[in-house]
């Protein structure tokens, strides 16, 4: 990555991604269940770009929103942040100094993610937590973002943790999440579903790979419906929630503090 040639007033579309194709679904032993581990950490890369839809485009939409509620002296913390791909975006982005966080609770991810953000811990200072995130504290944080996170934790475990990340916030602080969310209507989820799977199947995977993954994440990965989502957010004492970007059956939504 030549940093030296990236302007930070430009809009930062390119990500650092690791070229290891996924290629996981289309061999192997299968079905068992989907779990981040060393295998997933190889390919985590190719793999999410190729998955979510606008992936490139929500982490540079969540870099813009955390550097205009940054405030100084905080902290801004990327939970779930796997290979550090959002916080290296971030950190060639944010014009002055500051402290980023990335919690994840699988250590093959966070070794790839001190490796991406190397450079970067020369202008920012860079903290990684292993953990589980709910287990951890986001006190004088002003940015918080999760995504593609919370549709993994149990559901109880979900409000708990956005109402730890709402207390921990400072007044005026700034929750960015992205889910994979499913329609409250039957028919309309089977349309969006297949226009979801035609949107992998154009960047590459097979159908055997497409169902076997669907197969791995079943009760793995459990998305709720919009409303529910909001709701929780709201719940959590949030108390101005907007959408931001939504295409297939993935969204973004920004919350205030
Ligand atoms: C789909 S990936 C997130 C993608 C990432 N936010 C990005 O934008 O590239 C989900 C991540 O959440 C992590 N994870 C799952 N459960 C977790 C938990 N309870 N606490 C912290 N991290 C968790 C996984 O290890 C994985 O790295
Ligand atoms: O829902 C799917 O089929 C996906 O591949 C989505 C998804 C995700 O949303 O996190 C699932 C697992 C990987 O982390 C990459 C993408």
């Amino acid at each position: 990555m030549n940093y030296d040639k990236l302007d930070p007033e430009l809009y930062p579309t390119k990500l650092y991604l690791s070229p290891e194709k996924d290629k996981l679904f289309e061999k192997g032993v299968w079905p068992k269940p989907f779990a981040f581990n060393q295998d997933v950490v190889n390919v985590f890369d190719n793999m999410i770009s190729r998955s979510v839809p606008l992936y490139q485009e929500v982490l540079t939409c969540a870099a813009h929103w955390a550097r205009e509620y940054y405030q100084p002296g905080t902290r801004i913390i990327d939970v779930g942040c796997s290979t550090g791909t959002f916080l290296e975006l971030l950190g060639r982005f944010l014009k002055q100094n500051a402290t980023l966080v990335g919690i994840d609770n699988s250590q093959p991810m966070l070794e790839k993610a001190e490796q991406k953000l190397v450079q970067i811990k020369q202008i920012h200072q860079i903290e990684f937590i292993c953990d589980k995130a709910e287990n951890c504290s986001f006190e004088n944080s002003s940015v918080v973002v999760i995504n593609y996170t919370l549709q993994f934790l149990p559901l109880q475990v979900r409000q708990l943790l956005l109402r730890t990340i709402y207390e921990g916030l400072v007044p005026g602080g700034l929750l960015f999440v992205s889910e994979k969310v499913k329609s409250p209507y039957p028919q309309f989820q089977e349309t969006i579903t297949r226009h979801y799977e035609a949107f992998k199947a154009h960047n590459g995977y097979a159908r055997t790979e497409i169902e076997r993954k669907k197969e791995a994440l079943e009760n793995v990965l459990v998305p709720l419906t919009e409303a529910q989502q909001v709701q929780m957010l709201y719940d959590s004492g949030f108390n101005q929630v907007d959408s931001l970007i939504k295409l297939h059956n993935f969204i973004s939504w920004v919350a205030l503090k």
